[in-house]
């Protein structure tokens, strides 16, 4: 899992068109949020294998950035490995259930392209990437 993660006084974004035929059914196509952070993530190959690292990852950022609200937001160029979009939703909403026991989550719409205006706060920990993998394996 590739993660970009944007430290915000508020994300606002816009789902304009389907990007493939099975996009999410939406409600809302338009949300704001203040006060988040907001992993733009690339789930790839396997990583519903890594859930519960990628949610302590996520979690040691929200807690050093002192952020109580996070703002999943799909996002396929992170990654020349992306999972299929189905394991990809399957992650997204199960990384969103994981993280909610004890954050604020928002997902944004998935299968969609989307506009959107991010204010990154601009402190020394507001623009981080990871790569999220599985634990190393032992050698046998
Ligand atoms: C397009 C651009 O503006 C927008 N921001 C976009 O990326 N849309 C992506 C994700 O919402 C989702 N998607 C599909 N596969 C994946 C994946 N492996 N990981 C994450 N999202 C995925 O499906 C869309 C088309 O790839």
């Amino acid at each position: 899992m590739r993660v970009l993660f944007i430290h915000a006084d508020y994300i606002e974004y816009e789902a304009k068109s389907k990007a493939m035929k099975d996009a999410e059914e939406i409600i809302e196509k338009k949300e704001r949020y203040e006060e988040c952070l907001v992993p733009f993530i690339s789930v790839e190959e396997g990583d519903s294998s890594i859930l519960d690292r990628a949610v302590v990852e996520i979690e040691d950022v929200a807690k050093k950035v002192g952020a109580e609200r996070i703002v999943l937001y799909p996002y396929a160029h992170l990654s020349n490995k992306l999972a299929s979009p189905g394991e990809a939703m399957k992650v997204l909403k199960e990384l969103e259930k994981m993280l909610s026991e004890k954050y604020e989550v928002h997902r944004a719409p998935f299968g969609w392209y989307k506009s959107f205006v991010i204010s990154c706060k601009g402190h020394p920990l507001s623009e981080l990437s990871k790569e999220i993998r599985g634990e190393a394996k032992e050698e046998e």
